[in-house]
């Protein structure tokens, strides 16, 4: 098992991408604090998925806090600590795409989406390197962005600095904690069918359009996500920092 013995943080476990990552990591040994937004719908979801972890003889503590609150990344290290006792693999993967025009973009949904996806990002990534730095054993980093963060989007002018901020972030990160044994890269999905995109799937032409755009003929699946960021998380990858992955199906190189 790549994780035996880990304790590993999921931020956005309670559906899609970070579902399936959290899920992978039990799988592979680790013990998996579960986040989620604390809404009513990503309890419930948090709770089934605790009930699944522990189907396969591993453990998966749950924690509703907004992703946007500069505290939230701090409660899920006390989570992890009080549980298991410390943390060993922070996933920051919790995020929001709100689909919407530039010219016309609500400021409230701009700073939603920086807060939720960036800001919050930024403070939990700091939560979680500095009690790996106080257990001295190292650790791993690893931040879900996106393709997007290498091209544009005209309906999501609000996140793809988002996601460009996250993958900077890791390269930033992955300088400063060095000294510490702490690795940090990032994955970037392409298009991957979940609840962020469903509405804008639903559009039968805009959804062909995606899967015309990989060379391997379909979207992604969350289980797609999640082996590379157990690789990245686990020993094998430990010479890996200040990476990015790609996990598009092919779509990025797809010009002609
Ligand atoms: N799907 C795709 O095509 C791609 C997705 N990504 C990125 O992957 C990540 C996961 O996306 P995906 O799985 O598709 O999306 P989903 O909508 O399926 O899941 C989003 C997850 O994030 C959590 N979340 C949302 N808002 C907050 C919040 N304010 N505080 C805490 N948790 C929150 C949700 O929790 P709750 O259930 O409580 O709402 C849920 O667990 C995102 O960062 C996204 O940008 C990147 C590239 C492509
Ligand atoms: C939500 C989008 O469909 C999805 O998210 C991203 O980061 C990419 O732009 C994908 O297409």
């Amino acid at each position: 098992m790549l994780l035996a013995n880990k304790t590993v943080i999921v931020t956005g476990a309670s559906r899609g991408i970070g579902r399936a990552v959290a899920l992978e990591c039990a799988r592979q040994g680790a013990r998996v604090i579960i986040g989620h937004s604390g809404s009513a719908q990503g309890r419930t979801a948090a709770f089934s998925l605790m009930e699944e972890i522990s189907g396969f003889g591993s453990h998966g503590i749950e924690v509703g806090s907004d992703a946007a609150d500069p505290d939230t990344g701090a409660r899920l290290v006390t989570a992890a600590l009080d549980a298991f006792g410390g943390v060993d693999v922070f996933v920051n993967n919790a995020g929001i795409c709100p689909f919407h025009s530039f010219l016309d973009m609500p400021r409230e949904t701009y700073l939603r989406t920086v807060d939720t996806n960036l800001n919050g990002a930024y403070f939990a990534v700091q939560a979680a390197a500095n009690q790996m730095k106080k257990q001295g054993s190292g650790g791993a980093i690893i931040a879900v962005s996106s393709i997007s963060a290498l091209v544009g989007g005209g309906m999501q002018t609000h996140y793809t600095p988002t996601k460009a901020g996250l993958h900077s972030l890791m390269q930033s990160c992955a300088i400063a904690l060095g000294p510490y044994g702490i690795r940090c890269n990032t994955v970037l999905p392409g298009t991957i069918a979940t609840d962020i995109n469903q509405e804008d799937l639903a559009d039968e032409e805009k959804r062909a359009y995606m899967i015309r755009r990989t060379t391997l003929g379909r979207l992604g699946a969350p289980e797609d996500i999640a082996g590379p960021v157990v690789f990245l998380a686990s020993d094998m990858a430990r010479y890996v920092t200040g990476a990015a992955l790609l996990v598009d199906g092919g779509m990025f190189v797809n010009l002609q």
